[in-house]
């Protein structure tokens, strides 16, 4: 096996039982990453310089082909209601199969690091049969220096084979396409995808597994601090603006997606980010624009026109278009990853019902409720004529990467909020003026000048109105934005259907909390929305 490039030569691959690949492209750099990328035809050149790749039939996260290993010391400690179990002689002959297909393969393997605190960091090796790959995930995680590579030693392994197609009935999987975590080994197999989020996204459930027994609360959040040195984290599913949100000039940009909260404050678990592309405009979101016409950004799905430039409205491989780049892409990003305490918790949810309002202060009992919940609502859009938005409840905001129980998550929560006088808040980035297919999406502007107004503690001084149905402080007048947004009754032009929409959401939020009754206390239990009869 001819290995080229920088590793330490203790830990080659043979170590991890790969010892027929015809050739192993160790933590190759940008440039050389680029060129392997292009002469194998795995990826183009943009105009402006990033790399675009596509993905072809998986264009998102394949959640219902993740698999975690259920032996006999991750037992009784994982939740097994949210995460599907894979037996261990099954993992078995899945490693063995990924492994053999390894043969004669060029491989590219990217030694990282998850975890801006180094008390508190995993090595990761990732391994892959794309170029395109390798420069995505170096874009992602912590890259050490190169001398630091001499000595790395692994501590979690991927592999990551889209060629490889499991069998479901041999390797105890759902379909050709499978990621399966060994939370013992810290081993995940990836194959029959080559959407690059899975990678990014094991390596958070790793560290969701292993973080809260050493007092670290795992987030799903991106986060930013101020100029005082406030730092805010911001919760939020797919879709809900956390990368967007957390991108703020006037903030220093500490991660968009994947923080731990220890005793020292809140830290990254990444060294990049992975921004939606569609419809993505220079003047609503010029730093994030800016990442997509340099050198080194990967571009993930994106059609690019006849001179090479990347169509950002064009959504026919998917709505789901992607770029990814280091931390330092973004102008003020921090270059430590690490921040104090935050300030600020911010909820964020893309409410297509149009039910709730832009911006609402929480207890800290609503701030579990809302938590534990995990509200948003997507958008059935593709299908023509169908309007009707979909609600999801995802608990802790991120259920598919949490491998323990959510009152484990919670708990650790709750106490940081009480122990450090959290202000927490929901933010509303979906509709208003209407539900989906009636109003139109809440304005980037309105959002951030009203989470300017709440990280800067200005807002806690307005008037606030209680919402009659979900309990919450809601302002009545925010400097700088226009009021009457701050109401959502008041932007429906039909009243009585905004009535029975949010009698409709309050009573989704009931039956989807049944789950937490006897895991929460009263409090908790009491700050559900209460039911109000739909209004003439
Ligand atoms: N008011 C708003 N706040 C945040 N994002 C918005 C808003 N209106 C539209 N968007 C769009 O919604 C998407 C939010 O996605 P993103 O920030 O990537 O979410 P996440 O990181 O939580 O998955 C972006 O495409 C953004 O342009
Ligand atoms: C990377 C992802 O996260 P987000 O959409 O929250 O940015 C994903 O869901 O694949
Ligand atoms: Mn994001």
């Amino acid at each position: 096996m001819k290995a080229h490039g920088v590793f330490n030569t203790a830990q080659g691959l043979e170590k991890n039982g790969i010892a027929g690949a015809s050739a192993v492209y160790y933590n190759l750099s940008e440039p050389q990453l680029y060129e392997y990328a292009l002469s194998r035809g795995e990826a183009e050149l943009a105009a402006g310089g990033a790399l675009v790749a596509r993905t072809g039939e998986h264009t998102g996260r394949s959640a219902k082909d993740k698999f975690v290993v259920r032996d006999g010391i991750v037992e009784d400690h994982v939740w097994w209601d949210n995460n599907k179990p894979m037996a261990p002689d099954a993992f078995e002959r899945l490693y063995t199969d990924m492994l053999a297909a390894t043969n004669g393969k060029e491989l590219f393997v990217q030694d990282l690091t998850g975890g801006a605190d180094a008390e508190h960091a995993i090595n990761v090796r990732v391994v892959t049969e794309k170029a395109w790959h390798s420069l995505f995930i170096r874009n992602l995680l912590i890259r050490p220096d190169r001398a630091a590579l001499k000595n790395f030693a692994p501590q979690m392994t991927i592999i990551d084979l889209p060629s490889f197609r499991a069998d479901p009935v041999k390797h105890g999987c759902r379909t050709e396409t499978v990621i399966a975590v060994d939370l013992t080994r810290m081993i995940v197999l990836i194959g029959g995808t080559s959407y690059a989020g899975e990678m990014k996204k094991s390596v958070f459930t790793a560290l969701n597994y292993l973080l809260p027994g050493r007092g670290v609360m795992p987030m799903h959040c991106s986060a930013n601090v101020g100029p005082n040195g406030d730092a805010a984290v911001f919760f939020g599913l797919s879709g809900t603006g956390k990368t967007t949100l957390s991108a703020d000039p006037e903030r220093t940009l500490i991660g968009d997606d994947e923080h731990g909260w220890g005793p020292d404050g809140i830290f990254n678990f990444e060294g990049g980010c992975y921004a939606k592309t569609i419809r993505l405009s220079a003047e609503a979101e010029p730093e994030i624009h800016a990442t997509t016409q340099r050198f080194g950004t990967v571009l993930e799905n994106v059609i690019l026109d006849a001179d090479r430039k990347p169509d950002f409205d064009n959504g026919s491989l998917t709505e789901n278009t992607r770029c990814a780049y280091p931390l330092h892409f973004i102008p003020n990003a921090s270059d430590t990853g690490n921040a104090g305490h935050p300030a600020n918790i911010i909820m964020l949810t893309a409410d297509a019902f149009g039910v709730m309002p832009p911006i609402a202060k929480l207890t800290p009992a609503q701030a579990m409720y809302h938590f534990l919940s995990g509200y948003t609502a997507k958008v059935a859009g593709t299908e023509k004529g169908v309007t009707e938005p979909e609600a999801t409840f995802s608990t802790c905001f991120g259920a598919p990467f949490m491998p323990r129980h959510p009152s484990e998550y919670g708990n650790l929560l709750r106490e940081l909020i009480a122990e450090h006088g959290v202000d927490c808040w929901l933010v509303n980035t979906g509709w208003t003026g209407g539900a989906y297919g009636v109003g139109q999406r809440m304005p980037i502007k309105a959002t951030r000048a009203l989470l300017r107004a709440a990280l800067d503690g200005s807002l806690n001084a307005a008037e606030f109105r209680t919402d009659p149905n979900f309990g919450f402080a809601v302002p009545v007048a925010v400097a700088g934005v226009d009021s009457s947004i701050l109401d959502p009754r008041s932007t429906w032009a039909d009243k009585a259907a905004y009535d029975a929409q949010a009698t409709r959401l309050s009573s989704m939020f009931r039956d989807n909390f049944d789950k937490f009754e006897g895991h929460v206390d009263l409090e908790v239990m009491d700050a559900a929305p209460v039911f109000l009869e739909a209004a003439e």
